[in-house]
């Protein structure tokens, strides 16, 4: 059995808005080992991007507990999750989140900034990372020089820098046509395959089932949680999921 690198138990989060509290997760218990790829699933608004937020720890429950490799890290004051979150994520997002005035390069070679590596190092480390993207020869030229599909596949370039070996992608598809957004999917395959663990969120079910595991939310909780193969669990979530929507029409 592969070692366990992500463990949430009884996650919930409230925002408030208009004085009024919402809970937007409320108990989300789940554990992700080294390698899965991991699917994460439900319709707008269900706490799909705010729980991703929590895992990369860009946000913090109001209570539960999570632990990344065995660490209780929802205890951990900012500076704390900021080291773990620089060696053990790398983050892609629905907008690439790119820096304009950065070149290709220098954008991928941000993460390694807060590790003090030094230049030539940050450089070299860089330029491997656009190879394992395909996009060596782009290194020189900055984001809005190169289409929305290699913009995003810079941001995985960026999201390997680290070696982190945890990729936390959200949407990654959502501001790019099929062809793009079907290249962008084959790369997530091929570095899963390579032995990145990935949770990705997204809308696209056809995107989901090249995950080896669904995790659906409905109303801030896992309404499902099932593994490639798994025909028999997958028919019963399906009943229900079904179910809830004929309830929620
Ligand atoms: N910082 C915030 N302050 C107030 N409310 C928030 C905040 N972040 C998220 N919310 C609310 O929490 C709920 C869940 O948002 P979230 O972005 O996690 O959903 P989602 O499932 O990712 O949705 P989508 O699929 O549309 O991206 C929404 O109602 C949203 O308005």
């Amino acid at each position: 059995m592969k070692k366990e690198v992500l463990r949430i138990q009884g996650i919930q989060k409230s925002f408030d808005s208009q004085a009024k509290a919402t809970q937007v997760l409320k108990g989300i218990n789940f554990n992700v080992h080294e390698g899965e790829y991991v699917a994460i699933s439900g319709p707008s608004g269900c706490g799909k991007s705010t729980l991703l937020n929590i895992l990369g720890l860009l946000d913090t429950p109001d209570t539960g507990e999570y632990h990344i490799d065995g660490s209780l890290v929802s205890g951990m004051n900012g500076d704390q999750r900021a080291e773990i979150r620089s060696r053990r994520i790398g983050f892609v997002f629905q907008a690439f989140n790119l820096l304009d005035d950065e070149t290709v390069v220098d954008n991928v070679a941000l993460p390694l900034k807060y590790r003090g590596d030094n230049k030539l190092q940050r450089q070299a480390r860089a330029n491997e990372c656009l190879e394992m993207v395909g996009l060596a020869d782009k290194a020189g030229l900055f984001p809005n020089q190169l289409s929305g599909g290699q913009q995003q596949r810079v941001s995985i370039a960026r999201a390997l820098a680290a070696d982190s070996g945890i990729m936390l992608v959200d949407e990654p598809t959502g501001n790019l046509d099929s062809k793009n957004g079907d290249a962008v999917m084959a790369l997530l395959d091929k570095l899963n395959k390579q032995g990145t663990t990935i949770i990705l969120v997204t809308h696209d079910p056809r995107y989901a089932q090249m995950a080896h595991r669904q995790i659906q939310l409905l109303d801030g909780k896992v309404l499902s949680d099932v593994k490639k193969g798994d025909a028999s669990v997958e028919n019963v979530f399906k009943g229900a999921v079904e179910k809830s929507e004929e309830e929620h029409a």
